[in-house]
């Protein structure tokens, strides 16, 4: 019966083609994908913003990658029942959206969340319903400064999704016909839910060491003690990833080719500490230790980084400073 379900609701999709396309978090990479789509979809690009936001995107633009780009801007309502939607916000603001994605979205309207972590189609999928969920996460280093972001098109690896069964359903063709012919990079994954979890171990272990110490990626490579903080919050990510059927053992490592990647490359992690921002280490350890947690897998290591980077929080925050 479910079978025959399936079947008909393919059919009845069949060729169908997305048309509309809203993104909530015209940020960092909201921006890739919004300069990625905009010479396809043209007013058909929605960027969601209320209020003083949305002045300012209207007054100000945003400008990507030294080009100034002019916006149909939205407000949530305005924007209801969008094909297709994309969420590209810190993690942060994820529940202060809620209301949004949900006055955005209609009965037929797929949703996709390029957020790091590996809960935040969960959280959207508890209020709008998991039916509209699309698995995905992107590959890219993009940085934003104000309303100017920049990011390098030509090593930017772009956007993974898939359903989370494998399957190449309509919605993966549709978001596939979508991509094609646009500025954004793409790959259809049959094993979604082990990409989101490999980027989540490379979070977690390069991210967060160098966010304690405070150095480029070069200290991975220099010191055997930085190199040890990273392979045991990794082991901790494997080892609850494996209780929750996910075998990332044998992903790729990840690796820092001096020809890509700076020795002084810092992620966002750092990038948020040097730009006394709040992080998203409550995505990263703070998930991961309360999935331990629930699993029975202990995770030390993690719940060591998620209270050294909560204080470092603390501190910028001018909570103490005893200097
Ligand atoms: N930067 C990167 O290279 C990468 C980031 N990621 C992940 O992507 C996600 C987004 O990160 P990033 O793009 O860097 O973050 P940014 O802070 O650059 O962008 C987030 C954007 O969301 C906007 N926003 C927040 N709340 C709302 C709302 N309610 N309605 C409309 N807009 C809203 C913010 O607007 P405002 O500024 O006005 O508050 C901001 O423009 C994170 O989970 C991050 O981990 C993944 C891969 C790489
Ligand atoms: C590692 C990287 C740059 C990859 O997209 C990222 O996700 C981050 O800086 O948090």
């Amino acid at each position: 019966m479910i079978i025959s379900n399936q079947q008909d609701n393919e059919m009845e999709h069949l060729n169908k083609r997305i048309q509309t396309v809203a993104v909530l978090g015209a940020g960092a990479v909201g921006c890739y994908l919004i300069a990625g789509l905009a010479p396809k979809l043209g007013e058909n690009l929605w960027i969601i913003a209320e209020g003083s936001r949305k002045e300012r995107l209207k007054k100000e633009g945003l400008t990507i990658n030294d080009r100034q780009l002019s916006l149909c801007v939205k407000t949530p309502q305005e924007a209801k029942g969008a094909d297709l939607l994309i969420v590209a916000v810190k993690y942060g603001s994820l529940e202060g959206s809620l209301d949004a994605i949900e006055q955005i979205v209609d009965d037929e309207t797929i949703v996709m969340s390029v957020m790091n972590g590996v809960d935040s189609e969960e959280i959207i999928g508890h209020r709008i319903g998991m039916q509209h969920m699309m698995y995905s996460m992107i590959k890219i280093a993009s940085e934003r400064t104000g309303h100017c972001v920049r990011f390098n098109p030509e090593v930017t690896e772009g956007v993974y999704f898939g359903e989370a069964d494998g399957s190449l359903s309509w919605r993966v063709a549709a978001i596939e016909n979508l991509f094609n012919d646009s500025g954004v990079r793409f790959h259809i994954s049959e094993d979604i839910l082990k990409k989101i979890w490999a980027k989540y171990a490379l979070n977690i272990s390069m991210n967060l060491p160098q966010a304690i110490i405070g150095c480029g990626l070069g200290g991975y490579r220099d010191s055997a003690y930085v190199m040890d903080i990273s392979t045991k919050l990794k082991d901790e990510v494997v080892a609850v990833a494996l209780a929750v059927g996910i075998d990332i053992r044998e992903e790729k490592a990840a690796s820092f080719d001096g020809r890509t990647v700076s020795p002084k490359a810092r992620f966002s992690t750092l990038q948020d500490l040097d730009a006394k921002r709040h992080t998203e280490v409550d995505m990263f350890s703070g998930v991961l230790v309360r999935l331990g947690k629930q699993l029975g897998i202990p995770t030390p290591y993690n719940a060591l980084a998620l209270d050294i980077i909560k204080a470092l929080e603390e501190k910028n925050d001018g909570r103490f400073d005893y200097q």
